[in-house]
């Protein structure tokens, strides 16, 4: 007691103090975590004895109940009482082999959302590292390695992804009447973070020498790949000791003593099981050993049903029928739409696994569905409350009222809003940037401007500042970061490790030199704020010219704004044909003003847009010539 009472103390002393070690580390903790600490604990011991008691739910029985459980690592006893006793962490991984998480990710994800909601710790997982060695289970064929660029593209955008699920997360957790407590622990990491800096050696002695090849071998999805498949690298043979590893580290650093995964991960997991007790029974130095009396304080983990297509086949990249979690692979209408569409059969279940609500919700949704099936309560309800926990609240507000007014007797066709060309890199006006009304993140610009313009008149173009002086200022004022560190120019050093992201000031540097920031020799990274984030892809002139896209700021692009001023002014009636047609001769004239002709070349925008625009002068020509028959 008494060093509670004596202001900053060392963490790892008291460790050591209670193992009657001395302590390695200086770290100073205050006597306000240390109370709060003691009173979580207290509270948590408090909850343990009114389960036992029958006064509250067991959370275990909550997630089983719920149909999240499918396969155990461990048993079901000894994990029911592991969380009725212990404030334990628990852990997802997902490599990032595609720049967005689907639908199928969501499913493991929810128990562990779920568990930070009642306390636990939850850990979300990059495979930063072990995505560039391909997880081999259930695969008959490698995966093709990743390129540097599709690495750094595909964790920047996951790695924001899993930040605007855990923000909406907290939201969902508020809506139904989930008081944030300070125990309260998430935490989003990359396994990047140990791969990078952990000896082999050190792995090979800690685990390497317990895992005995044999049972390893005879895994099933081993000997499949073997057989009928091309083969096991001695990479992938050892993907599930790089899993078991970021286990151990996880375990070791916070309290994860559970692991949850797709069901395809169950051999994973129980190889990760041996490889944490492993790391754990063989660390050399005494003061760091972690107590292990007993089964409640081993690894555990379960996997989750699969979630699968109509034809029973997974659902995720690898079959082609993924829906994506990002608004602009798979649209919010489309997100809606495809829970919306859930048979009757299913939706009580996809309720249960997909929602927060509670049970005696689900039965009421479920009482109104069988009242009147077609009016699709329940699949309407399924389908609002997961895009409100994907894109938030008034997005799923919003797909709800457009599918509504889509299949309400006389509603329009297509009811979505049609986006303006770059509208969506803009960032909301007026209101400040959430992870939800975040600007798109990946994006293409041409060369021309990546290599030969200010850093300021990128950001413009990229829709970062207003304006290149905007831009300018943001570079001067290092209010604006880039990804990485210069590297020496592509293939000599890197500007950033793809498979991790790192953020420094932008600076006023020569146009020359945004070369140096490259990764791969192609893509920059870019961000202003905390939300609004770009990765441009750097393409060829001629590419962006094809791709039919405008940046702002782009020279020579007066007749093309112009030109959808022209179409905007009189599909609205504001000006007649004849105005228009004066105004662009005269356009074509001021063009031949100094004298010079240049062979004009037209974008594939310039040609659509002046088609549209002849389209619309000849349909109000024509209803201006008609005679007037009405008197
Ligand atoms: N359809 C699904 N149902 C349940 N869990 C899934 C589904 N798809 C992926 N998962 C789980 O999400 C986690 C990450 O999955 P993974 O990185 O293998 O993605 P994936 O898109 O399924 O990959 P691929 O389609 O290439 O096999 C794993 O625990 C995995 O089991
Ligand atoms: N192997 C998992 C992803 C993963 C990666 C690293 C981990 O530590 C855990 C999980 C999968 O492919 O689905």
């Amino acid at each position: 007691m008494a060093l509670l009472r004596r202001g900053p103390v060392c963490r790892s002393c008291l460790l050591a103090h209670a193992q009657g070690v001395a302590p390695v580390q200086r770290r100073n903790i205050s006597t306000g975590w240390l109370r709060k600490t003691a009173e979580a604990k207290v509270q948590w011991d408090q909850r343990a004895e009114e389960i036992k008691a029958g006064k509250r739910p067991d959370f275990w029985d909550m997630l089983e109940e719920r149909g999240y459980v499918k396969d155990t690592a461990g048993t079901r006893e000894t994990i029911r009482e592991l969380m009725r006793t212990k404030r334990i962490g628990a852990y997802v991984g997902v490599d990032p082999t595609a720049s967005s998480m689907h639908v199928g990710h969501l499913l493991p994800l929810m128990p562990l959302f779920w568990m930070y909601m009642h306390g636990y710790g939850a850990f979300t997982l990059l495979g930063g590292s072990t995505v560039k060695i391909g997880d081999p289970t259930d695969r008959l064929k490698d995966r093709a390695p990743i390129s540097k660029a599709d690495l750094a593209m595909n964790v920047t955008k996951m790695h924001f992804q899993m930040k605007k699920l855990w923000a909406n997360v907290e939201l969902q957790a508020r809506k139904y009447g989930y008081e944030k407590e300070w125990a309260w622990k998430r935490g989003l990491v990359n396994n990047n973070t140990w791969w990078n800096s952990v000896p082999m050696l050190e792995v090979l002695r800690r685990v390497g020498k317990f895992m005995r090849i044999g049972p390893m071998l005879s895994r099933d999805t081993v000997k499949r790949k073997m057989t009928e498949g091309d083969g096991v690298s001695f990479a992938e043979f050892s993907y599930p000791i790089m899993q078991g590893w970021d286990w151990w580290m996880l375990y070791s650093k916070n309290k994860v003593q559970m692991q949850i995964g797709g069901s395809d991960q169950y051999g994973n997991i129980v190889t990760g099981i041996d490889i944490v007790k492993a790391a754990r029974d063989s660390e050399p130095a005494p003061e760091k050993r972690m107590p292990a009396d007993g089964p409640l304080d081993d690894p555990v983990g379960f996997t989750v049903p699969l979630l699968t297509d109509s034809s029973g086949a997974k659902f995720g990249k690898s079959a082609g029928n993924a829906v994506w979690l990002d608004q602009f692979m798979t649209t919010t209408f489309d997100l809606y739409g495809y829970f919306v569409r859930r048979p009757d059969a299913d939706v009580e279940n996809l309720l249960r696994l997909f929602t927060f609500m509670p049970m005696e919700s689900i039965q009421k949704v479920m009482a109104e569905q069988m009242a009147d099936p077609s009016k699709r309560v329940a699949q309407h309800r399924l389908a609002y409350e997961v895009v409100a926990l994907v894109h938030g609240e008034d997005a799923a507000t919003e797909a709800q009222k457009q599918h509504r007014m889509m299949f309400s007797k006389g509603g329009p066709a297509i009811p979505l809003v049609a986006r303006e060309p770059g509208e969506e890199y803009a960032a909301p006006s007026g209101r400040p940037t959430t992870p939800n009304n975040a600007p798109r993140i990946d994006m293409i610009l041409p060369e021309s401007l990546i290599m030969g313009k200010s850093i300021g008149r990128i950001m413009f173009a990229a829709g970062l500042a207003e304006s290149a002086t905007a831009g300018h200022r943001l570079a001067e004022q290092q209010a604006a970061y880039v990804g990485g560190l210069p590297g020496r120019g592509p293939g000599k050093g890197e500007a950033m490790d793809p498979s991790q992201l790192t953020w420094n000031p932008v600076k006023l540097w020569f146009p020359q030199e945004t070369l140096k920031y490259l990764i791969d020799g192609k893509l920059l990274i870019l961000r202003k704020g905390k939300h609004n984030v770009r990765v441009i892809e750097m393409v060829s002139d001629e590419e962006y010219k094809k791709s039919g896209q405008q940046y702002p700021g782009q020279p020579y692009t007066g007749r093309l704004r112009a030109l959808r001023d022209h179409v905007q002014a009189l599909k609205a009636g504001k000006t007649t044909p004849q105005e228009v047609r004066e105004a662009l001769q005269q356009g074509e004239e001021e063009d031949d003003d100094t004298g010079l002709k240049f062979p004009k070349e037209k974008s594939a925008m310039e040609t659509r847009l002046e088609t549209q625009l002849e389209q619309l002068l000849k349909e109000a020509e024509s209803s201006d010539t008609k005679p007037d028959t009405s008197s």
